[in-house]
Parts: C-alpha cells; sequence; structure tokens
C-alpha cells in the first residue's frame, strides 16, 4: 500500500495549528514536523518527529510540515485545504512564511514503527509516567502509576503540551472515585490516566477507527478493565452522566461539544478542556458563558490552554 505526503513549507509559529488540523478535522494517519533549527541543534525531538541528520540538506529555511493520509484521499482538495487554512492562521497574526504546498505518494512499510525510536518515558509528575510499551521503567515513587502506551496511529504519545495540560487537569480534579468521559481520547492516554489515578469507570469516545483500536489494546496493555470505548462524534448517542468530561481538541470542536456539556455532567462535575489556541480562548469563554458554565482554572503552555470549568452557581 502507498500513503498520501502533503508536504507543507511554512513558520514554526504554525506548527502545532497544522498538526491539530490534520489529526482532528482532516484526519491525517499522521504528521511530522521538521525544524531546521532542531536539526541544527541535532537530535531534539517533537511529537512523531524523525530526525535524521543527513536530512538537513533537503529542509526549507524554518518548517518542514509532512501529513500522510490514505493513497486514495483527494490530494488536490487538501493542499485547497491546507491553504486556506494557513491563511486563516496568518489572519489571526501568525507568521505562515514563504508557503510552498506539494504532494507525493510513499510505500507505506515502515512509516508507523519509524517514530518510535525518538518515544522516550516521560515523568510526567510524582504521580505519573508514561512509558512507551517496548521500554522498562522503574517508578521514580512507589506509587508512581505507569501509563504503558503504544499510540499506533492515533494521537496521544504524551508528548504535546495538550496532552499534559490535559493531564495536569485530570490529576487536579479527580478527587474521589468518579466516572470520567475522554472525548476524543486518541490514544487513549488520558482515560488511562484516569483509570491508573482512580477513576470508577471511564468511558472513552472518538471518531476515528484508529484511536478505537489504540484505546482498546492500551487499556488491555494496562490490565485496566473500567474502560468502555465508543466510536462516536463528541458526546452523540452516549447515555448517563459523568463527575468529570475531559476533552483536548481544537477549540472550533469543542464549541460543539459545549451544548452537550449540560445534559452529561453530573451534580458538582467538573470540565477539562484543553487543545485551545490561546488566540481562540474568548470564543471559548463566550460559549461557556452562554451555556452556564464558568472557568476556574486557566493553564497556559506557550500558546495552549487548559481550562479546568463547572457550572455557575444558581
Ligand atoms: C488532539 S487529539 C487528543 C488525543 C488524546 N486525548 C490526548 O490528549 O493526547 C484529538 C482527538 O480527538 C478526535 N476527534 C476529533 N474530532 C472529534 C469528534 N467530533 N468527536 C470525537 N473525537 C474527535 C481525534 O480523532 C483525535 O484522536
Amino acid at each position: 500500500m502507498k500513503l498520501l505526503v502533503i508536504k507543507i513549507e511554512t513558520s514554526h509559529e504554525v506548527e502545532d495549528a497544522l498538526s491539530i488540523y490534520s489529526q482532528d478535522v482532516l484526519h491525517a494517519l499522521g504528521t511530522e514536523a521538521r525544524k531546521r533549527s532542531d536539526f541544527e541543534q541535532a537530535g531534539w525531538l517533537h511529537d512523531s518527529t524523525v530526525v535524521e541528520m543527513d536530512e538537513i540538506k533537503d529542509l526549507p529555511e524554518d518548517l518542514q510540515f509532512l501529513a500522510y493520509f490514505d493513497q486514495e484521499a483527494d490530494a488536490e482538495g487538501l493542499v485547497k485545504q491546507y491553504q486556506a487554512k494557513l491563511e486563516e492562521l496568518a489572519s489571526y497574526g501568525l507568521a505562515i512564511g514563504q508557503v510552498k504546498i506539494t504532494y507525493s505518494y510513499i510505500a507505506d512499510q515502515d512509516w508507523n514503527t519509524a517514530w518510535q525510536k525518538y518515544y522516550h518515558v516521560i515523568q510526567f509528575s510524582r504521580h505519573l509516567a508514561v512509558v512507551p510499551e517496548w521500554k522498562d521503567y522503574q517508578p521514580a515513587f512507589p506509587d508512581q502509576a505507569i501509563i504503558k502506551l503504544d499510540p499506533g496511529l492515533a494521537f496521544g504519545t504524551g508528548n504535546h503540551q495538550t496532552t499534559q495540560l490535559a493531564l495536569m487537569g485530570i490529576e487536579r480534579n479527580l478527587t474521589f472515585p468518579a466516572k470520567v468521559a475522554d472525548v476524543g481520547t486518541g490514544s487513549g492516554i488520558l482515560a488511562i490516566a484516569a483509570a491508573k489515578l482512580g477513576a470508577k469507570e471511564v468511558l472513552a469516545t472518538d471518531i476515528s477507527d484508529e484511536s478505537m483500536t489504540a484505546t482498546k489494546e492500551n487499556a488491555g496493555l494496562n490490565n485496566l478493565t473500567n474502560i468502555k470505548t465508543k466510536k462516536t462524534s463528541l458526546l452523540a448517542d452516549v447515555d448517563g452522566k459523568f463527575d468529570l468530561i475531559v476533552a483536548n481538541i481544537l477549540a472550533e470542536i469543542l464549541l460543539d461539544l459545549i451544548p452537550q456539556l449540560d445534559e452529561h455532567l453530573a451534580e458538582g462535575g467538573k470540565i477539562i478542556f484543553s487543545g485551545i489556541d490561546y488566540l481562540q480562548l474568548p470564543k471559548i469563554e463566550t460559549a461557556l458563558d452562554e451555556h452556564g458554565f464558568k472557568i476556574n482554572l486557566t493553564m497556559r503552555e506557550d500558546r495552549w490552554i487548559g481550562l479546568v470549568i463547572t457550572r455557575k452557581p444558581q
């Protein structure tokens, strides 16, 4: 089988936005970001970035962004969508550089596993470490929980800042054996973190088949039997209420989730959002306010915002 590769020369300022747009909206099978400066500093790793030093000669001045799709995908259509997205990002004031978008086809073969050699243990906190399935790790504390993970083709190795903001939110707000929903679960990392930190039961939803496969496998790797998966959009067709609802998805998709929250949030429950570019925060604030919610805590790493949200007092 072959893969379609869309190659974009642009600026590092739009790397995260392109990465999440590719995964969440265009359903890319995977992405890579190659920054010339990273190659120059030798070996620094970004989520799913493969650094081979001899490739530097082929790199543009700033960022080469690659997105992989099934060979049947509409290449010309995707190029147009990326062009439009970059124009939108430029309209927010982000540098996009001298954009050049091309596409080609490559053999599928080792792409899935090539990035694995750069995926290491994440000592996330005193309570949590994320450990690739193929690595040995001795907990730094006797009660540090280990999340064993093989993200496969799904988003969520634990390296991304948005995942880490969501993990922080879970750690801080899971204060009793709560019922948790992880919306847009990707690899299942947040669902597994919640279960490992003592959630009673967890429902993990996503629209992607790769995510459902990865989440079931990763729950199994961690011997967890209290994680259920459901392939659905956001919380559509989900019954019941949750004490904690976690969602690390692009702001434009979170806007569709906000109207579904009240029906699914238990009394006294909390919501954790991540994946919000700081420029999109005002839209989220307004929508939350309109639906009876308030922000209790705002976390930020670089451009990314994480929120802890509750209902407004009656
Ligand atoms: C940024 S990734 C987050 C993955 C993981 N939860 C993490 O924090 O690393 C967003 C995930 O949301 C999923 N997604 C996008 N739109 C969705 C929708 N409408 N309903 C459910 N999941 C969605 C994507 O397939 C992707 O797995």
